[in-house]
């Protein structure tokens, strides 16, 4: 397992047209055995991170360690030697499309050296690993999207890293199979102790499988954090847009007009990571037997359990209103003001 310790990390380009500062001071604490997101928009710094990290770009100014080990002291020997220890998949897959599946998973192991049979042997693990060991002898043209990512993900292991970078890996992958990769991610980081960056423009991606998250804008992280804090609690302009453009909305945020709405107390719900793990609401309307209102939504469903808030109104003549929230925050709730 591994850690990476990006400290005041800044990237120049100087263009034809000027400088772009793409990174601007960033600082990021990734723990071994994360499973870390990077999350903005397009040209917001993300992928000039992710290849700081493996020294891929060298930063203009600022450290990077791993392990404790600052990259820019190593020889350009040790530093390949690093590398190693960092597996890289992308969008695109980048596979060999002249040679086959169980090749492709060879090639990094043929340049650290390894004998054909011997190199072979660890392939055809690694594929089973990725469940595509019946597909050994098929080309990446044979192959759908996610089965090329997944002989990308073989690839990458091949030299028993203990770090994944993942940039937009399932970006071009419908819904269905990046579900399924990213299992396959989780699968391996909770097996071998992988620790995992993920680079990713999809809000969705980094609530199905990120214990944190790292929100970027304009060369800057603009939040970071725990992923179950920052969606309970974003503070952020940025981080509310991401959230509320995540499409993976459980309930359709909903308003309802003036008319609809009576004069009881409307409060304002948080779902954080004490909330209970049950329908909190139909509990609430089975229990008390009286209606709610529920004027607007935003919960999502983040490792299973219900994330965001909820505005709420109560029966205008309602007696069981304190009893009513009592019930909400035994349940791990927040209760506040809504605005
Ligand atoms: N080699 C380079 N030379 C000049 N400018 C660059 C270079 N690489 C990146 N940039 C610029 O740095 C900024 C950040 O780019 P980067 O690719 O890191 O963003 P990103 O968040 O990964 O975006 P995307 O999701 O579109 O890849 C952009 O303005 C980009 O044009």
């Amino acid at each position: 397992m591994s850690s990476i310790l990006i400290q005041d990390v800044s990237k120049t380009f100087e263009t034809k047209d000027g400088s772009v500062h793409a990174l601007k001071n960033v600082s990021l604490s990734i723990e071994s055995g994360d499973i870390y997101g990077i999350i903005g928009m397009s040209g917001a710094g993300k992928s000039t991170l992710v290849r700081c990290m493996n020294f891929l770009e060298v930063p203009s100014e600022g450290k990077v360690l791993i392990d404790g080990k600052s990259l820019s002291e190593f020889s350009p020997k040790e530093l390949r030697k690093e590398r190693e220890k960092i597996g890289m998949i992308f969008q695109h897959f980048n596979l060999l499309m002249q040679k086959n599946v169980l090749e492709n998973v060879c090639f990094p192991l043929y340049i650290q050296g390894k004998k054909k049979a011997e190199a072979r042997a660890k392939a055809l693990e690694l594929l089973e690993i990725v469940g595509l060991a019946d597909r050994a002898k098929a080309y990446p043209a044979q192959l759908s999207g996610g089965q090329k990512q997944r002989v990308a993900i073989a690839r990458a292991l091949a030299s028993d890293p203990q770090i994944l970078l993942c940039d937009e890996a399932t970006s071009a992958l419908d819904p269905q199979t990046t579900s399924s990769i990213l299992e396959l991610l989780q699968d391996i980081n909770q097996k071998f102790g992988i620790t995992i960056v993920i680079i990713t423009h999809q809000m969705s991606v980094v609530r199905e499988i990120c214990t944190h998250v790292a929100i970027m804008k304009d060369g800057e992280v603009k939040e970071q954090g725990l992923v179950e804090e920052i969606f309970s609690h974003p503070k952020s302009q940025v981080a509310k847009e991401l959230i509320s453009k995540d499409s993976g909305n459980d309930v359709e945020s909903k308003k309802l007009t003036q008319s609809e709405i009576q004069d009881g107390e409307i409060v304002r719900i948080v779902f954080s990571e004490n909330s209970a793990f049950e329908p909190v609401i139909a509990n609430l309307i089975l229990t008390f037997h009286e209606p709610v209102n529920i004027l607007k939504a935003n919960t999502k469903n983040v490792g299973g359990v219900a994330k965001g808030e909820m505005i709420l109104q109560f029966m205008s003549d309602s007696t069981n209103v304190p009893e009513m929230k009592k019930f909400l925050t035994e349940r791990g709730l927040e209760i506040g003001e809504a605005n």
